[in-house]
């Protein structure tokens, strides 16, 4: 039997006493699109951040595919996560591209064709050649994610992908997440948008103070939640109606 795609085993992280992450236990099921959702300042970032090797735990152990993390703050192989506000170079939209795929060592017009590929895929064919400094938010996402889907991930987190944009780039920006999902690569993300989470998640996770309080199909979580944490986080957030937004 094969290992499953990811597993936290106890994870936690105490920088300097301070506990922000506690016994974080999760092992990757049968989903394709799992939410990370809590308050601000629950832990989502970190976790990710933990997750793709990039911080090593105080106490406990991430195995991706069965592996742990190649050395201290490396990313594993396989795994793309995309920042909440991704740098991009200066140099084009197609610049851009291009010196992500450089770094596995392909021949030039591999990698260009490649990125102009990647680039009709996520609507971008038309800014090739437009300064990624002067994309809008919603392009520059598209552009971050492209990126991070160019160098061919079996695992991709995206660390609030829709934030401050307009719902016209969100849905455009949701689109493309599904299409990952379609592709095979599973996608981890964390989102303040709950209607975004009902629409695109299988799999719900519940952080909250450092702390994975609940886990479960994204229907069930937000039908019933079991904890008064989980309930009191949902009820802040009503102007989101789940009848009108969940067909999970
Ligand atoms: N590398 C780090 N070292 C020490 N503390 C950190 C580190 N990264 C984050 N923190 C702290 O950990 C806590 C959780 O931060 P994190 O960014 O993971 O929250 P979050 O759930 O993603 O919040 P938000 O929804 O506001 O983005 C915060 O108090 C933050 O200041």
């Amino acid at each position: 039997m094969s290992a499953p795609l990811l597993e936290l085993d106890g994870v936690c992280f105490r920088p300097g006493g301070r506990t922000l992450l506690d016994r974080i236990d999760f092992t990757w099921g049968d989903g394709s699109i799992c939410a990370l959702i809590g308050p601000n300042g629950a832990g989502k970032t970190l976790t990710l951040r933990i997750a793709h090797g990039l911080l090593q735990p105080d106490a406990g152990r991430v195995r991706f595919e069965g592996r742990t993390p190649p050395r201290d703050d490396t990313a594993f192989e396989g795994q793309a996560l995309v920042f909440q506000h991704p740098s991009l170079f200066r140099g084009s939209v197609l610049d851009n591209l291009m010196l992500a795929r450089h770094a596995a060592g392909l021949p030039e017009k591999t990698v260009r064709a490649h990125a102009l590929t990647m680039l009709e895929r996520v609507g971008l064919s038309a800014l090739v050649r437009a300064p990624a400094l002067k994309l809008s938010g919603g392009e520059r996402q598209r552009l971050a994610i492209a990126r991070a889907w160019l160098t061919g991930p079996r695992l991709l987190m995206l660390d609030e992908p829709t934030a401050s944009l307009d719902p016209a780039a969100r849905e455009s920006i949701e689109a493309l997440i599904r299409e990952i999902a379609a592709s095979g690569c599973r996608v981890l993300m964390t989102s303040h948008n709950l209607g975004q989470v009902a629409r695109l998640a299988d799999e719900v996770l519940f952080l909250n103070a450092g702390r994975l309080l609940e886990r479960g199909r994204t229907g069930d979580f937000f039908r019933a939640p079991r904890t008064v944490e989980a309930q009191g986080f949902l009820q802040g957030e009503l102007p989101w109606q789940p009848e009108a937004a969940c067909d999970c």
